[in-house]
């Protein structure tokens, strides 16, 4: 026993974090140990749409939140691990900059890593290196900077195959190097002759849409890196065909395990310059990662590795629950004709030895040219529903989709789902119309309105005429008042 220390210096920790574990938030919301304090008490915080002290009331007339790509789906896995998963953190805990070797990286955590690709069969470790980021957003720039030729009169040209994760385009125009820049769809440099380097991002599965893509230029010219992005690429979210095996991969906790605030992710790579380049980025960054960061990603990894009744339960958990929801939505948007999703075929998943359904993280809905020349993403605003506009994954061509989060909570879920049944109810009553310069309070059939423009320097926001897209959603009489300024009025 080491006398410095008193005993059970570690009650204190425990007492708090049981009272916060305590609060009840009627299963809509969740108090946390670093919340707002309320009479000396931990505060609910409520999940979008449910208000209330104890987060029991539901918000009327709220807009679903399915835009971000917060996997807290996997909550009731890790609330269910609550005892195997707990770390406490010491004042003393590793407070140096390095590690004891100097490094800046848990070579336990390392070896955690390498154990859990070898037992999902995702990505190839063996004999490569591993370096840890501040999530994948870090890694992604690291790689981008390391893979880019310095010095060079023009600049690596980056490229990512349409629809792509904004993120991409966006960090590396917030950067501007003269090293590197984002010149769009991969497609379109597919038959460039000229000797300039590229950088391909290729995202597997793609977000939006799911897809396990390859990359497309990298068999056909020498000056060509790739980094792969395989955030997805876990039970979950697809089936597992056979291990990644690419000079340079890039993984992250968020989707993994869903813990998104941790703020960690690892990139697996091959040559040993790229490497170092990577290692100097990071040096050069943040200084490494945060050590209580390593210390809890090595719990969270520990409990993924042992499984409670079985070492498959994350993966069990992840992909039931990501199988269930796209059932749903498809069940319900198969009464449609002016609304779809991606098409995903079942695949043999080497993981689970089985036929695997889809189950990806997002769903790219595609609303119908019948519509007419419409943005989806506001359709789906008229509905109370926040996507993410198609238009930011690779230009306004796509405005005809709107990426759906299927990762965030239940409650989330539950409330897209019945807004989106609403959708598609309304389109079976109701009848969609193009016109122009009408007076809307002339008709007094039922009919469905999704967009109206107006006046107002030629616009109206949708969010300003909810009142009258309800009267319409709901099959009465459309008693649309035009404003002052509006001489004409647009339905389409
Ligand atoms: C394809 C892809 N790559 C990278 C990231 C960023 O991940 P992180 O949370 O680790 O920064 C995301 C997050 O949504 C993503 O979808």
């Amino acid at each position: 026993m080491n006398e410095n220390f008193e005993k059970n210096w570690t009650q204190n920790a425990v007492e708090e974090a049981e009272a916060v574990s305590s609060i009840s938030c009627s299963g809509h919301g969740r108090a946390f140990l670093d919340g707002l304090i309320v009479h000396g008490k931990a505060i609910c915080e409520c999940n979008t749409c449910y208000g209330g002290t104890n987060c029991s009331k539901l918000l009327p007339h709220c807009m679903v939140d399915a835009d971000s790509g917060d996997p807290i789906f996997l909550e009731p896995y890790w609330i269910k691990n609550a005892a195997r998963s707990a770390v406490l953190i010491s004042g003393w805990h590793r407070m140096s900059y390095e590690f004891s070797d100097g490094s800046l990286i848990s070579k336990v955590l390392k070896e955690h890593i390498r154990n859990v690709h070898a037992h999902v069969g995702n990505a190839q470790t063996d004999g490569k290196y591993i370096i840890f980021g501040v999530g994948a957003t870090h890694l992604l720039n690291a790689a981008v900077h390391s893979l880019s030729s310095y010095g060079s009169s023009t600049p690596t040209k980056v490229v990512a195959s349409k629809p792509y994760y904004p993120v991409y385009k966006e960090q590396i125009e917030f950067f501007k190097s003269d090293n590197y820049k984002f010149i769009g769809d991969t497609t379109m440099w597919k038959n460039d002759g000229s000797n300039v380097t590229y950088i391909e991002l290729v995202t597997s599965p793609n977000n939006p849409d799911g897809q396990l893509k390859k990359a497309i230029l990298q068999d056909q010219r020498q000056n060509v890196k790739t980094i792969h992005d395989l955030a997805y690429y876990w039970p979950h979210y697809t089936p597992i065909l056979q291990p990644a095996d690419e000079d340079l991969m890039i993984f992250t906790l968020s989707k993994f395990t869903g813990h998104g605030g941790s703020r960690f992710g690892w990139a697996i790579i091959k040559d040993e310059d790229v490497y170092k380049r990577m290692l100097t980025y990071i040096d050069m960054s943040t200084y490494g990662v945060s050590r209580e960061t390593q210390l809890r990603v090595l719990k969270l990894l520990k409990v993924v590795l042992s499984g409670n009744e079985n070492k498959n339960a994350i993966y069990e958990f992840g992909y039931n629950t990501m199988k269930n929801r796209w059932i749903r939505l498809t069940n319900v948007l198969s009464q449609s004709t002016y609304f779809s999703i991606q098409d995903l075929n079942p695949q043999y998943c080497s993981f689970s030895h089985q036929l695997r359904k889809p189950s990806p993280a997002f769903a790219w809905l595609k609303c119908d040219n019948v519509l007419g020349n419409i943005d989806c993403y506001d359709v789906l605003k008229t509905f109370n529903i926040t996507g993410r506009a198609g238009s930011l994954f690779g230009g306004t061509d796509l405005n005809r989709y709107v990426r759906l989060s299927l990762v965030r909570s239940e409650d989330d879920f539950d409330l897209l789902l019945t807004k989106i049944k609403k959708l598609v109810d309304v389109e079976s009553k109701g009848k969609f119309f193009t016109t122009s310069s009408t007076d809307l309070s002339q008709r007094n059939e039922p009919r469905m309105m999704l967009h109206v423009k107006c006046c107002e320097n030629n616009s109206l926001h949708l969010s300003n005429i909810n009142e009258e897209l309800i009267t319409c959603i709901t099959g009465y009489p459309i008693n649309f008042q035009l404003g002052d300024n509006c001489q004409n009025s647009l339905v389409s």
